[in-house]
C-alpha cells in the first residue's frame, strides 16, 4: 500500500523546554482514515501542526506526498486541508464567500461548479448567503470543512472534529468523512472518542505523551475486543490450579477463591465454556458464581496509556 504521509523521529520541543513529541514515526496509506486516538495533552495537535507547517518542528522529518514539510512546504502545504479544533470564522462573511477566499489563499482560480458541489455535499448550499454567525454549532463546522477541503487537497485532517457536537450531528460528520473518503481523499482524524475511531476509522494509532504507542487495524483491534473472560468464584479456596485443567490456562486469584478463563467470542472452535465447565465439575471443584467481562477499545487504549505512564 502506498503511503502519502510519512512522519520519521519528529521531534517537537515548546520554547519552554516542554517535549510535546519524541521522536514520533508514522506512516499513512493513501485513502485510508487514520484515527489518531490519545488523552488531552498526548500531542495530536502539535503533530498535525508541524504537519501543517503551523509548527516548526525541532527534530526529524516528515513529507506529504513526497514533499518535504521544510524544504517543499508549498508543495506539501497544498495538499493538505486542515479543519482545526477551533472555529475561527469572519462573523459577517457570507458563507459562500468564505469559501471561495480559502481556495484563492491557495492561489487557486476560482472554480464555481466546485464551490457549489462542495457547499451542496456539506449540507450548506442553502445557506451559501448566510453570514457565518448565523449558523449553528454544527454548520459553522460544516464551513470549516468545505473551507478546508475548497482547494482540492488529497490529506485532510480533522482535529477533534466531533468535539462538544451533539450525537446526531456527530453521525451526520462520520457520514461526511464516509463520503470523502470514498473520492479517494486520505483523512487523519484526531480524537478522544473512542467511539469514533471504532465506527469510522480504517486504521487506529494511539499516541501518548508525545509518543505513538500502537498503529493497528481496526479489524485487529475490534479481534481484541472479541476477547472475553470469565471469572469463576469457588465454593471452596484451592492452593494450585488442578492439572487437568491446564489446557485452559486459568488464572488463579491470589486469594485462591476464583480462576479467570480467557475465551474469544469470534473464534472458530467455540468459546470452550462448556467443556471448561465439565472439567471443573470433574475435577471436583464447585461454583458459586460466574461473571463475563469483554474488554474494549477502552480498555486496550487506557490499558496502553497507562502502561506508557509507567
Ligand atoms: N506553545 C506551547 N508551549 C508549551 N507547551 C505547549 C504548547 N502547545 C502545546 N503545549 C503542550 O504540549 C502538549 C501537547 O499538546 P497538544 O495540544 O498537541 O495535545 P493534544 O493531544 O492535541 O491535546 P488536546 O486533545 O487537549 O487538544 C500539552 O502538554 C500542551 O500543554
Amino acid at each position: 500500500m502506498s503511503s502519502i504521509v510519512e512522519v520519521q523521529g519528529l521531534r517537537k520541543v515548546y520554547d519552554d523546554g516542554f517535549e510535546a513529541l519524541k521522536g514520533v514515526d508514522l506512516s499513512i496509506h493513501k485513502g485510508e482514515i487514520l484515527a489518531l486516538l490519545g488523552p488531552n495533552g498526548a500531542g495530536k495537535t502539535t503533530l498535525i501542526s508541524t504537519l501543517c507547517g503551523i509548527t516548526t518542528p525541532t527534530g526529524g522529518s516528515a513529507s506529504v506526498g513526497g514533499h518535504d514539510i521544510i524544504g517543499g512546504y508549498r508543495a506539501a502545504r497544498a495538499m493538505i486541508g486542515l479543519v482545526p479544533q477551533e472555529v475561527a470564522l469572519e462573523p459577517f462573511e457570507k458563507v459562500i464567500n468564505t469559501v471561495r477566499f480559502s481556495r484563492g489563499l491557495f492561489g487557486k482560480k476560482q472554480d464555481d461548479a466546485l464551490v457549489e458541489r462542495t457547499l451542496r455535499q456539506l449540507s450548506l448550499w442553502d445557506k451559501r448567503h448566510n453570514q457565518t454567525k448565523e449558523l449553528s454549532g454544527g454548520m459553522k463546522r460544516r464551513v470549516l470543512i468545505a473551507k478546508a477541503l475548497i482547494h482540492e487537497p488529497q490529506v485532510l485532517f480533522l482535529d477533534e472534529p466531533t468535539a462538544g457536537v451533539d450525537v446526531e450531528l456527530r453521525r451526520d460528520m462520520w457520514q461526511v468523512v464516509e463520503e470523502l473518503r470514498a473520492q479517494g481523499v486520505t483523512i487523519i482524524l484526531t480524537t478522544h472518542y473512542i467511539e469514533e475511531a471504532e465506527a469510522i476509522a480504517d486504521r487506529v494509532a494511539v499516541i501518548n505523551k508525545g509518543e505513538i504507542l500502537l498503529v493497528q487495524d481496526k479489524a485487529t483491534l475490534m479481534q481484541q475486543m472479541g476477547r472475553k473472560s470469565l471469572r469463576i468464584e469457588l465454593a471452596e479456596p484451592i492452593t494450585a490450579v488442578p492439572e487437568a485443567l491446564s489446557e485452559y490456562e486459568l488464572e488463579l486469584s491470589d486469594d485462591g477463591q476464583s480462576v479467570t478463563y480467557h475465551y474469544d467470542t469470534r473464534g472458530q472452535s467455540g468459546t470452550g465454556i462448556t467443556r471448561l465447565m465439565q472439567a471443573l465439575a470433574q475435577a471436583g471443584l464447585h461454583l458459586r458464581d460466574i461473571h463475563t467481562r469483554q474488554s474494549s477499545l477502552e480498555e486496550i487504549f487506557v490499558g496502553l496509556v497507562r502502561e506508557g505512564a509507567a
